[in-house]
């Protein structure tokens, strides 16, 4: 376990270890620079989202809606951060959501999703490893760590495949399945249909399909001989949209691992979720890259959490800082995910740049709870929010 001390207060003044040269920043400025060092189809499809990007830009805005009553003299000269999931103590709440395609946000080498293992491990911040990653899931389960690694499944439309892919994870020692049911299908993404950022990409993300037995056994030839075909083959078996919840018993048998769905945003679902028997739910609205119009992801987090009850639920989609975690958490999430800020960092400034994201919304959100006098996120409740008029 990684100690606190060395991104407590600490960290400020000791110039964030001094392993990205510039100062402490602000989630726009990251963007920026992001926007700056990758390459158009990779910006576009990382920074992209669904229609217009109104519900992707209301995910961030709705953190705005609240704000956390300060309190003084609160005995809060120390801080407890951690949080309990599935028997692991986590010294933070923070999570690295899966993010297809991370691999290549390693700007460098191209081994992200490598880099982003070796940063988990580094901060104790567990890796979420999604189904489409450079490396197969096998490689970037050995260098976690002592830290926890859940695998994210898309569960393609071949029953023996998902249960290779799951067989696979419990081999590898991941110590969850978060099974994505918001992306059945692609959403509708004008900057990736128009600059072809995914179609162009897409290719160099499917280790963990050409390493599979199964998948490979679906072959006429192998994918190192006809890379086209295998993709192609992916193309047909990724989509999955007849899943529904009658499938629900099948996927909670294939594994005695804690299974969280990912993608849960309606009470009613996070019910249903939690009466299938599993143990965790992911309330996210994929950042809002596969559907526009809907609800900022944290407007929905309240009954979600009203409605899973006991059962732990883990919380994405705009969040950007320190505070906005404490606001996830103090609306009822056990942990918190990032997505796109993680990818900017690990682009902005490779192995250090990812790390430099992570202790930074580390500290801020430590000196924030400092500051207004609260001594543990555990304890955090929705009556330490306010509505902001
Ligand atoms: C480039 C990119 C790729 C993603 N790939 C996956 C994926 O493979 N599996 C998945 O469940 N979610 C995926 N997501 C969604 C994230 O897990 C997460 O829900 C979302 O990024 C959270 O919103 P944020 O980017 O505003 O933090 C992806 C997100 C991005 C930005
Ligand atoms: C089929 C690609 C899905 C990856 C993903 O989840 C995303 O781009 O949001």
């Amino acid at each position: 376990m990684p100690n606190h001390g060395d991104w407590q207060l600490g960290v400020y003044l000791d110039g964030l270890t001094g392993k990205v040269p510039e100062h402490p920043m602000a989630y726009a400025e990251l963007e920026r620079r992001a926007e700056r060092s990758m390459p158009p189809e990779l910006w576009s499809y990382v920074a992209g989202g669904a229609g217009d990007e109104r519900t992707q830009n209301a995910n961030v805005t709705a953190f705005d809606r609240w704000g956390l009553m300060p309190r003084v003299l609160a005995g809060a000269a120390e801080r407890d951060l951690s949080t309990e999931l599935f028997g692991h103590r986590l010294p933070t709440p923070l999570m690295l959501a899966p993010v297809g395609v991370i691999g290549l946000c390693d700007l460098a080498e191209g081994r992200g999703d490598l880099v982003t293992a070796r940063v988990a491990a580094a901060t104790g911040v567990p890796m979420i490893a999604s189904t489409l990653s450079q490396d197969p899931m096998e490689e970037v389960a050995r260098e976690l760590g002592d830290t926890p690694g859940w695998f994210q499944l898309y569960p393609p439309n071949d029953r023996e495949l998902t249960e290779s892919l799951v067989r696979r994870a419990e081999a590898a020692g991941y110590s969850a399945i978060v099974v994505t049911l918001d992306t059945l299908t692609l959403g509708w993404r004008p900057r990736d249909l128009s600059i072809a950022g995914f179609p162009q990409l897409k290719g160099q993300c499917l280790a963990n399909y050409f390493s599979d037995p199964v998948f490979r056994s679906r072959l006429a030839a192998p994918p190192e001989e006809d890379p086209e075909a295998a993709t192609g083959h992916w193309a047909m078996i990724f989509g999955n949209q007849r899943l529904t919840w009658d499938d629900l018993a099948w996927l909670r048998s294939l594994t005695s691992l804690p299974l969280l769905l990912k993608g849960i945003c309606s009470p009613e679902d996070a019910r249903r979720a939690v009466d299938s028997g599993v143990d965790g739910v992911y309330c996210s609205n994929h950042g809002g890259r596969q559907a526009n119009g809907g609800l900022p992801a944290l407007d929905c987090l309240p009954e979600v959490v009203d409605a899973a009850g006991e059962v732990p639920v883990v919380f994405d989609s705009g969040v950007r800082s320190g505070p906005d975690v404490i606001k996830a958490l103090a609306l009822g999430a056990r942990a918190v995910a990032i997505g796109r800020p993680a990818a900017y960092g690990l682009a902005v400034g490779g192995r250090a740049g990812l790390e430099h994201v992570v202790r930074c919304l580390l500290a801020e959100l430590d000196l924030t709870l400092a500051i207004d006098g609260y001594a543990s996120t555990a304890a955090l409740t929705r009556g330490d929010l306010r509505p902001v008029r």
